[in-house]
């Protein structure tokens, strides 16, 4: 019988995902053989320090794509969000399944929204890009790192550690807790990562049985809209060392896609806008990230060749 082993983080949200997309795989080859291949990587391990500090969000990757070099798995699944703008090796994306709630979600026991935190608020948050955006609506609050999987956050957040914390939507209902949003932070006034909510299935790119097998769950929709983002943050150099957040949406065959970049020091925005047809998202993306470096952009990015 044919099988499929999936590369998988331990942490219960990628548990979750790759279960999700375990049971599609079987759905739509019955008779297929799924499994799951659980493995720690650095990523979830240090988790004392930024991730921009142990190396970037790469790290989630690293140890399931040496498992699959390895014979070890056929597949790896990853939220697309924490996948790097470009992969390193002999590797492809053949499945991009369709996307979740696209949104950041504000989770709080005592506050209904930002506008609602007292001054000087203490919000849990180590993303660059929620920390800009954080400071761009309210300089005042006062922002502290915050890392782990989902349950360790809101674990913290119910310790009391801090006031409120910004965490995605899809994360938050994948798990069974969509009941602690208090508030969805939603475009325009505020963008999710480039490719938040969207799970990614990673194969070697040598492997036809196996990418023919993933291509099934492929959803074009989302793929021309995550390729609008990620093509915008490529430009820009974006990595998890720059707040660089994006958004695009598709309606009717015409993709729109919003950026923004900012300063998580002190909350300087550059926002941009532009819309193209559905087959040009990668110059859709180019085009904005262009407008963003014209509205300022360049001077919150670490280095621009
Ligand atoms: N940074 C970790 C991460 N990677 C993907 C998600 C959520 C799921 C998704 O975006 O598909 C999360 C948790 C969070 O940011 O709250």
């Amino acid at each position: 019988m044919e099988t499929l082993r999936i590369a998988t983080r331990k942490s219960p949200l990628a548990l979750w995902q790759s279960e999700h997309v375990a049971e599609a795989l079987r759905d739509a080859h019955p008779g297929l053989m799924v499994s799951l291949v659980p493995l720690s990587t650095r990523g979830d391990e240090v988790l004392d320090r930024s991730l921009a500090a142990i190396g970037g969000k790469g790290l989630f990757l690293k140890e399931l794509e040496l498992a699959m070099l390895r014979g070890e798995a056929d597949c790896a699944v990853h939220s697309l969000k924490d996948v790097p703008m470009d992969l390193e090796g002999p590797f492809a994306l053949p499945a991009i399944l369709p996307r979740a709630d696209h949104a950041d979600a504000f989770v709080s026991n005592h506050h209904d929204g930002i506008d609602a935190l007292p001054a000087g608020a203490r919000v849990g948050t180590s993303s660059l890009r929620r920390q800009a955006q954080l400071r761009a609506l309210r300089a005042d609050l006062a922002l502290r790192d915050l890392r782990g999987n989902v349950n360790t956050r809101l674990a913290r957040l119910d310790d009391g550690d801090y006031d409120a914390i910004v965490l995605a939507c899809a994360g938050l209902e994948r798990l069974g807790f969509a009941s602690r949003i208090r508030a969805r932070l939603d475009a325009p006034r505020w963008l999710p990562a480039p490719a938040q909510g969207a799970i990614v299935i990673e194969t070697r790119d040598r492997d036809a049985r196996v990418q023919a097998l993933c291509a099934a769950l492929d959803h074009a929709d989302t793929r021309a809209c995550v390729e609008a983002e990620r093509a915008m943050n490529r430009a820009l150099h974006g990595s998890c060392h720059v707040p660089v957040a994006a958004f695009a949406r598709l309606d009717a065959g015409l993709l729109t896609l919003q950026g923004l970049v900012g300063s998580a020091v002190d909350g300087r925005v550059a926002r941009a806008q532009a819309s193209a047809s559905v087959g040009d998202a990668e110059a859709l993306g180019r085009h904005v990230a262009h407008s963003l470096l014209e509205a300022g952009a360049a001077q919150f990015l670490p280095s621009l060749p």
